[in-house]
């Protein structure tokens, strides 16, 4: 009688199912293991007879061809052919060579035969066809118009009809060139923003996309951007007096190319050499149109990065004010510098150093017209440029304040007197009129919708796309040019904690040492700045 099993626990169940699972797992893993080694074995057996496979392929064919020949054949041809071959067969006897020629005949024809006669699959759409094809449906409802004598937009119609060339980069649309109808209203912005989304949504959002408009032969030509160089550390740029680097753009934004050095502290390879890239630059001073900047941004684009950028770059060759309304105090690295006036950070002192400004552009621009009346050259200290950083000046609350603004605004290119402010989008309707009409430098930092950015322009930019727009790229308008590409330097506050130390030490050495006769500090309070406010005015 066979022993009585023993009862199972839960355990040894369990230890009975994984078992089994493993022994399972490991004769699939050998099943598999076997299926793919005689698929091997089998390509490897097709390629090594593959002659000899062509061959049988070619005499069962050319059986096939006789037995078919003799079916259809008339009893009086099939006699002929029997003669015609037993006279073939006797000559080929006697021929020297004669059956080693009909045995090599008969080789050749097989060979013949048995060549793959499989067509070519037929020639699928060209790349990318699907996608244009995709742009043209989705411009459809926007482009579709009954009026037009060529009917180029069409529900149903192939893309050709109204698309007049095309780039790929493998699957990536490169350029795109296509025609309307003369009817659609292409200078209506909205309209033209309805067609580049769809084109963005279909061509991909990732990349941006440069619209040329041509509304006189009603042609629309779409050319995607190679991404911009990344962002550049802070450093020395070799440029003229009074030139400012805002930063760097496309090659065919600019004919100018400066050296830099694009390695920062966190690449591992530096480079030391550099590299030349096209920069955008700002011309301050007497032989500009356009002395004053003002920068928009949502919260944490770059605006007072771009900010510090301008600082260090002015204090070569002149004098920086600072008054950062939001009080933040990201200008603390600049105060008590040989050549920074004060750095403000409250409401009073603001009122004080803006003031100040106000009486400073009345003496410059005062001991100019005098030298002019007198034939001599301006004093020295009516021409050293004088950059005024007000940092969201849309928070100083006491209006009158932004008045005290509107001389050296009017007079800042003759008193080399520049003020570069920054603004949220949310604070455009309250920036003061002035700061709007006359700075016609414009940046446009960060993430912002279409409007929000043709307003921080004042012109639509013509470029749209790119997702996820990082702090410090944007857009630029430089003395009411065309809008460019913008990706400014990485000038980091040298006092926050987080600053690499790389980056830290490279922007401490581009600051001025701090003045013999005393740092002037930043005032945190509006009791410092009031015990302060007399050491404003710079003695030159
Ligand atoms: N060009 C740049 N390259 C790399 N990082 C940058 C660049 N510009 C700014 N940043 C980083 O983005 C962050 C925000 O920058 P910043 O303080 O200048 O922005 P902001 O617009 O002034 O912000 P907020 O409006 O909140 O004051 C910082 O960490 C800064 O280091």
């Amino acid at each position: 009688m066979p022993a009585p099993l023993p009862p199972t626990t839960p355990a040894l169940s369990r230890r009975i199912a994984d078992a089994t699972r493993t022994g399972l797992g490991h004769a699939r893993t050998g099943l598999a293991a076997s299926r793919a080694h005689a698929g091997r074995v089998r390509g490897h057996a097709r390629d090594m007879f593959a002659p000899l496979l062509h061959l049988g392929r070619g005499f069962r064919r050319e059986v096939a061809w006789a037995r078919t020949w003799w079916k259809e054949a008339t009893p009086d041809r099939r006699k002929g052919a029997l003669v015609g071959a037993v006279a073939v067969g006797v000559l080929l006897y006697f021929l020297p060579y004669g059956p080693l020629l009909a045995l090599g005949a008969l080789m050749a024809g097989a060979a013949w035969l048995g060549r793959d006669r499989t067509p070519p699959p037929p020639p699928g759409p060209p790349p990318g066809d699907n996608r244009l094809q995709a742009i043209y449906n989705g411009l459809v409802p926007h482009l579709a118009d009954t009026h037009d004598p060529d009917a180029r937009f069409e529900a149903g119609a192939a893309h050709s009809k109204a698309f007049e060339h095309h780039e790929f980069d493998g699957d990536q649309l490169t350029r795109l060139e296509l025609r309307y109808s003369p009817y659609f209203a292409d200078d209506d912005p909205e309209a033209r923003h309805r067609i580049e989304r769809v084109i963005e949504a279909k061509a991909g959002r990732a990349r941006e996309y440069l619209y040329g408009w041509d509304t006189e032969a009603n042609r629309l030509t779409v050319a995607a951007l190679p991404p911009l160089p990344g962002p550049v550390p802070a450093q020395p740029y070799v440029t003229a007096p009074c030139e400012i680097v805002l930063g760097f753009t496309d090659p065919t934004s600019t004919n100018r190319l400066i050296p830099v050095t694009t390695s920062t502290a966190a690449d591992a390879d530096p480079d030391p050499d550099g590299t030349q890239l096209p920069p955008v630059v700002w011309r301050t001073g007497t032989r500009t149109n356009a002395p004053h900047l003002l920068a928009v941004g949502g919260p944490a684009s770059g605006k007072t990065t771009l900010l510090r950028t301008i600082a260090v770059q002015t204090l070569r060759d002149g004098d920086v004010l600072a008054v950062d309304a939001t009080g933040s105090g990201d200008f603390a690295c600049l105060a008590g510098r040989a050549g920074v006036l004060r750095v403000e950070t409250t409401q009073n002192g603001a009122r004080e150093a803006l003031t100040w400004l106000r009486e400073e552009t009345a003496r410059r621009a005062a001991a100019i017209a005098e030298a002019k009346r007198s034939g001599r050259a301006a004093p020295e200290d009516a021409r050293r440029p004088l950059c005024v950083l007000l940092d969201e000046p849309a928070d100083l609350a006491d209006p009158d304040v932004h008045t005290l603004l509107d001389l050296p605004l009017r007079l800042g290119r003759t008193t080399h007197i520049s003020i570069v402010a920054t603004a949220r989008p949310a604070q455009l309707d309250r920036l003061h009129p002035g700061l709007l009409s006359e700075t016609h430098t414009r940046v446009a930092l960060g993430p912002l919708d279409a409007a929000t950015r043709a307003a921080a322009l004042g012109s639509a930019p013509g470029i749209a796309g790119g997702e996820g727009v990082p702090a410090g790229r944007g857009y630029a308008r430089v003395g009411g040019g065309p809008v460019i590409r913008l990706q400014t330097p990485y000038t980091p506050d040298p006092l926050e904690d987080d600053t690499p130390d790389a980056d830290r030490a490279r922007v401490l050495a581009l600051l001025p040492p701090v003045a013999a006769q005393g740092a002037l500090p930043v005032h945190g309070t509006e009791t410092e700045a009031a015990a302060t406010a007399p050491s404003l005015v710079k003695t030159i």
